[in-house]
């Protein structure tokens, strides 16, 4: 229906405007856009450093905005309400956005469709977060994929459009709706002082996206293969974070690595692999959205996990468990806000199996703490490490931070990088770290670094029991 009526472009984690299809498509039609964000439902579920990130990542999006002759407009929720009140101001006869497919959008976003329809409304919602709908990769019998590698195999040779430009400008309405203005919303007021230290370390907006993408293709995805195992390396591409809030889309940087692995650069492939990990946890959280909630398989659910916030779980999240590469990569979530990928791993597997503690515990707190959260990548890793997920890792392979720091953290850069009790003129990083822990800790510099919280062999020794008698 074009009759000049404006659409409204419910801006949610696209925030981007190439690449953007359901943008581009309605820029297209020649009618006014009027792109919206809500601090709704979705928004009130975020921990304190994904709320803080989303913050700086709307202001350089207005920002974006306002450089094609538009603005961002910014609306208290919830969704549904707040929506029709837009509409009736503006006389919008559509309403478009980004299809997402967690378990609070989905939620939201059918109740907003299906009433926006009831009255006679377009309501839309277009693909852009993923590289495939997680209903088009199906097995040969039809049904959805449980394990990685047969899901890369189909996904591998999926054609994939490629990107579509940013529009140069967009049509703005007769007049603007008014809005909420982003500094009162507070969204980065549960982070306090960590804010600052994370700042100088976030990488926000598209352009700056779209710089880092360039940078990794050009400097590291030839060695990407070994060094992104390496937490003392800058072997990886950092998008994780731009990729949660759809700053950049997963098409631009499929088709980068194409073109890297066209060119026969060594990294690519496994760089593409990676990528399809991050569509194989929206495969799976689309398919099995109980996978936030419970263990992926129901026969771990009597596995004697303790779900207590106890004086060891406080020790695990204030990095001070005493085993030097658990509290390096602890910390180093607080200071930089991301933790690398083996860091995520060595802590989830030091919970989970030498403190005994179930994944929620640890999964709820990497949704507090990092700045790239993403809920289906967050449960699929934690089910991974627990061993309760699909396709995990077996309960009784457990991580030895010992043996794993002298392959991955070999001359203990990562370890003193990031814990200043290790080193006798601590950097700046570690030092950072005392401001960037919530202050109600009450951690100081100057306390001693602690004998480890749970031994590595007992801590082994009492995994493996726990796991036998489950087992029996
Ligand atoms: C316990 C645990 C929790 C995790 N929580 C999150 C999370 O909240 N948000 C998040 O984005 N990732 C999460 N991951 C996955 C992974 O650690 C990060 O995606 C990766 O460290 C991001 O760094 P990068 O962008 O430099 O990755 P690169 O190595 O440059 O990889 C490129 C992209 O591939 C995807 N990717 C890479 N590895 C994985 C993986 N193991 N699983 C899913 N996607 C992957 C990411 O989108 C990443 O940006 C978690 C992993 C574990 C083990």
């Amino acid at each position: 229906m074009d009759d000049g009526s404006p659409i409204l472009w419910w801006v949610r984690r696209d925030l981007r405007l190439s690449d953007n299809p359901g943008l581009a498509e309605a820029a297209a039609t020649g009618r006014p856009v009027i792109p919206v964000f809500l601090n709704d439902e979705g928004v009130a579920v975020l921990g304190a450093a994904p709320r803080w990130r989303l913050g700086e990542g709307l202001a350089a999006f207005a920002r974006a905005l306002a450089g094609v002759g538009s603005r961002l407009v910014l609306r208290d929720g919830p969704a549904l309400p707040a929506l029709e009140r837009l509409v009736a101001e503006t006389g919008a006869t559509a309403v478009w956005w980004g299809r997402l497919c967690d378990p609070v959008s989905r939620t939201r976003d059918a109740e907003v469709k299906a009433a926006l329809k009831a009255r006679g409304l377009e309501a839309r919602s277009i693909p852009g977060h993923l590289l495939h709908e997680p209903w088009e990769v199906k097995t040969g019998q039809g049904g959805f994929y449980r394990v990685y590698t047969p899901f890369w195999r189909a996904v591998a040779p999926r054609e994939v459009p490629a990107p579509v430009a940013a529009p140069a400008h967009l049509r703005a309405p007769d007049i603007w709706p008014d809005g909420a203005e982003l500094a009162d919303w507070r969204l980065g007021a549960a982070m306090g002082p960590g804010a600052e230290v994370v700042a100088p370390h976030a990488c926000v907006g598209e352009q700056a996206a779209h710089a880092r993408l360039a940078a990794f293709v050009a400097q590291r995805i030839d060695a990407y293969d070994s060094d992104r195992d390496r937490p003392d390396r800058d072997g990886t591409s950092g998008l994780s974070e731009n990729l949660s809030l759809g700053e950049i889309s997963p098409r631009t940087v499929w088709h980068a690595g194409l073109r890297a692995r066209e060119e026969g650069r060594p990294g690519a492939e496994t760089f593409l692999k990676e990528l399809v990990w991050r569509e194989f946890a929206w495969h799976l959280l689309y398919h099995t959205p109980e996978i936030t909630e419970r263990n992926w398989r129901p026969e771990w659910e009597g596995f004697p996990w303790s779900q207590a916030e106890d004086a060891a779980v406080l020790r695990w999240k204030q990095g001070r468990t005493g085993i030097a590469l658990v509290d390096a990569a602890m910390r180093e979530m607080y200071v930089t806000g991301r933790m690398h990928n083996r860091g995520r791993m060595i802590v989830a597997s030091y919970l989970t199996k030498h403190m005994l503690v179930h994944w929620k515990v640890g999964m709820d707190w990497f949704a507090e703490c990092l700045i790239d959260w993403d809920p289906a990548s967050n449960a699929m890793g934690w089910q991974w490490a627990a061993g309760s997920g699909p396709d995990a890792t077996p309960y009784f392979r457990i991580f030895n931070p010992d043996t794993q720091a002298e392959k991955f953290d070999p001359e203990a850069r990562y370890r003193r990088r990031f814990v200043a009790e290790l080193s006798r003129s601590p950097g700046a990083e570690a030092l950072a770290f005392h401001r960037a822990a919530p202050a109600r800790w009450g951690l100081t510099p100057d306390m001693p670094y602690p004998a480890p919280l749970v031994g590595l062999k007992e801590g082994r020794q009492r995994a493996l029991d726990a796991y036998g008698a489950f087992k029996r």
